[in-house]
């Protein structure tokens, strides 16, 4: 399980520390220049003459960083100097340039900056802020380093500067930020962006080292109101911050590092979370399930079951206009391990439907778990009694309906048209799966003014919002999901972008279904466990995406934070259901 503590909780956990006397910046500053001698000492070696080539812009076979720049335009006159040399670890001459704030993420950067001087780099510390932590400033100094102030320079000077650097350390502010960056560090963080941007793909520019965050990100809630310089590796202290797992400031932290600074967040049991202001006691903001994690959830038969006992999946998707839908759902829903599906919809789907998988049954009956909506159009008055059916299953699982009636409550998935369905409070067993179109959509129905833009730019915000308005566990699409639910937040990064394709939602809408069917009763005792599952759901889906696409790299690497790993290729939504079976095996056995 990965864990993100917001920096209230990194704060009350150094507390006791700093008050015991213990050198928290001081290890922070020694990890820190650790891992910029190591990159720089990687990438000079990458850069050596005869070195055979790499991959540009990014990680190398070892997993540090590559090559990214050397072969054009520029690489000559950068060869003679730091970058041209490559005795293995050797760093003498490199260049590095550090951006300093007023704060202690500043302080680090300068003590970080002093050892780095004392291996023998070129170290200058451009300051953005009046005062800055005054002993780093002194060990700088006595370390041989160049200071120079932003008050003194003027921006373009210094972003000439950068630009012949080997590596950057960004130091402006850390857990301390509040708000966009202010002037003068903000204007210099906007001109370090744009030119980079600029830059063409694979041309040479410097490495940046995130200090503790990208200065700039909502450190909390993983916004990005306003500039910030994109980090090729953050090296975060203590723990991970919420804004180094969330969409959209995630995709600006680059590789992640935790520094263990012996806070000890990870030790406390996880009692609940996900609202700011929380004691550590009660958890991590956000979670990551890892594959051992996603193992201990699903529920492996043995020899006493059958397959009612595994779990009957009921289906309502699919309508004449988008038939293929139901193929999908129905397909994730068997290749994850139902028990049974049971199909509900019009004939010619149903046909359909068996043509494709002959053990799916298309007559009523009990279910464990009901997947609502896929290719179910939510305006379509004539949608081939879908719509009716799902108004009936919605009755049942919201309570709606006695359990007189109905046989009792079950979890439930209501992806698509079904979400525009929803009239009653659901409880947390009901989990609606929106991507950030369908969010929107709720959102203004429930009287939001939120747009879709809104909705990406702020996607914890608005999957909790929904969550609270609805009571259902909200899982929010995207290259990294949120799932919001009773028990707090989680974000899965586990497939690759090529995922993003028609039916793939609906093929993890059935998975999904078979995930809840398979622990039913459990998730209707521990409504907090519907979140688990859709983030199992969406960590088993990512994993058979890059089966099927045939690529490959470590979980960084797969959440778009590096490109030395294989790319993969395109995926259609049916081989990703088909691939399913393999990659819970691979889970289970702890591949
Ligand atoms: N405690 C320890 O021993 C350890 C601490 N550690 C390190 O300390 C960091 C936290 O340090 P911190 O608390 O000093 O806050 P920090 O992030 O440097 O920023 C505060 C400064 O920035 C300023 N500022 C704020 N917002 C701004 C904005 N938008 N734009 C511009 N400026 C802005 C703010 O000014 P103010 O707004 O108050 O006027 C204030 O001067 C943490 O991230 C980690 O790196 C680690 O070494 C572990 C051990
Ligand atoms: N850039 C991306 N990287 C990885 N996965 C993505 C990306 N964009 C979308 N996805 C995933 O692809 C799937 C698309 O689902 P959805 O939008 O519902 O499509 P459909 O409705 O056509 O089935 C979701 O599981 C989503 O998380
Ligand atoms: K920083």
């Amino acid at each position: 399980m990965i864990e993100a503590w917001t920096a209230p909780d990194v704060r009350a956990a150094e507390k006791p520390l700093l008050a015991a006397g213990e050198p928290l910046m001081s290890r922070a500053a020694h990890a820190l220049a650790a891992t910029v001698l190591r990159d720089v000492a990687a990438r000079r070696r990458s850069l050596a003459p005869g070195s055979p080539p790499r991959l540009r812009g990014g990680l190398g076979s070892d997993g540090l960083p590559g090559e990214a720049a050397v072969r054009g335009p520029g690489a000559g006159r950068r060869g003679a100097g730091a970058r041209g040399a490559g005795a293995r670890g050797d760093v003498r001459g490199a260049r590095a340039v550090l951006l300093v704030g007023a704060g202690n993420n500043g302080g680090d950067t300068l003590f970080a900056g002093a050892l780095l001087a004392r291996r023998g780099l070129a170290v200058t510390a451009v300051l953005a802020a009046p005062r800055v932590h005054d002993a780093g400033l002194a060990a700088l100094r006595a370390a041989g380093g160049r200071v120079v102030s932003l008050f003194d320079v003027r921006v373009p000077v210094v972003v000439a500067e950068v630009a012949e650097a080997d590596v950057v350390l960004d130091g402006l502010v850390g857990i301390g930020a509040h708000g966009v960056l202010r002037p003068p560090a903000g204007g210099l963080v906007r001109a370090l962006a744009d030119a980079r941007a600029a830059l063409p793909h694979g041309a040479p520019r410097p490495w940046v080292v995130a200090v503790d965050v990208p200065s700039g990100i909502g450190v909390d809630d993983g916004t990005v109101a306003g500039p910030v310089l994109p980090a090729d590796r953050t090296v975060t202290f203590g723990a991970l911050k919420p804004g180094l797992v969330l969409p959209p400031a995630v995709h600006l932290a680059g590789i992640v590092e935790v520094v263990d600074l012996g806070l000890g967040l990870g030790d406390r049991r996880v009692t609940g979370g996900g609202a700011p202001g929380r004691s550590p006691a009660s958890g991590p903001a956000v979670r990551r399930l890892e594959a051992r994690d996603v193992a201990a959830l699903l529920r492996v038969p043995g020899p006493r079951d059958h397959k009612y006992t595994r779990g009957v999946v009921g289906v309502v998707a699919g309508t004449e206009a988008f038939p293929g839908a139901a193929v999908l759902a129905v397909s994730g829903a068997a290749r994850a391990g139902a028990g049974m599906v049971r199909y509900l919809g019009p004939e010619s789907v149903g046909a359909l439907v068996l043509g494709r998988r002959p053990e799916v049954v298309t007559t009523g009956g009990r279910v464990q778990s009901w997947v609502l909506g896929p290719g179910v159009p939510a305006d379509d008055d004539a949608a081939d009694d879908q719509g009716r059916r799902i108004f009936g299953a919605l009755a049942a699982v919201t309570g709606l309906l006695s359990a007189d009636v109905t046989g009792g409550a079950v979890p439930a998935v209501v992806d698509a048209g079904a979400i525009e369905l929803v009239e009653h409070r659901c409880p947390p067993s009901v989990v609606i799966t929106p991507h950030a179109g369908e969010l929107t959509a709720l959102m203004q129905r429930l009287g939001h003014g939120v747009d879709r833009a809104g909705v990406e730019a702020e996607p914890l915000r608005w999957a909790r919002a929904a969550h609270e308005a609805t009571g259902a566990t909200v899982l929010l699409k995207g290259s990294v999901t949120v799932i919001a639910g009773q028990d707090g937040v989680f974000a899965q990064a586990d497939g690759p972008a090529w995922l993003a394709t028609a039916g793939a939602g609906d093929v993890l809408a059935g998975l999904l279904g078979t995930l809840l069917a398979s622990r039913s009763a459990d998730v209707l005792a521990r409504p907090g466990l519907a979140a688990e599952l859709a983030a199992a759901a969406v960590l088993l889906h990512g994993r058979a995406a890059w089966a099927v696409s045939g690529g490959s790299g470590d979980a960084q690497a797969r959440a778009g934070a590096g490109t030395g790993a294989r790319a993969g290729g395109p995926v259609v939504a049916l081989d990703v259901a088909d691939a399913l079976p393999a990659a819970i095996a691979d889970v289970l056995a702890g591949a």
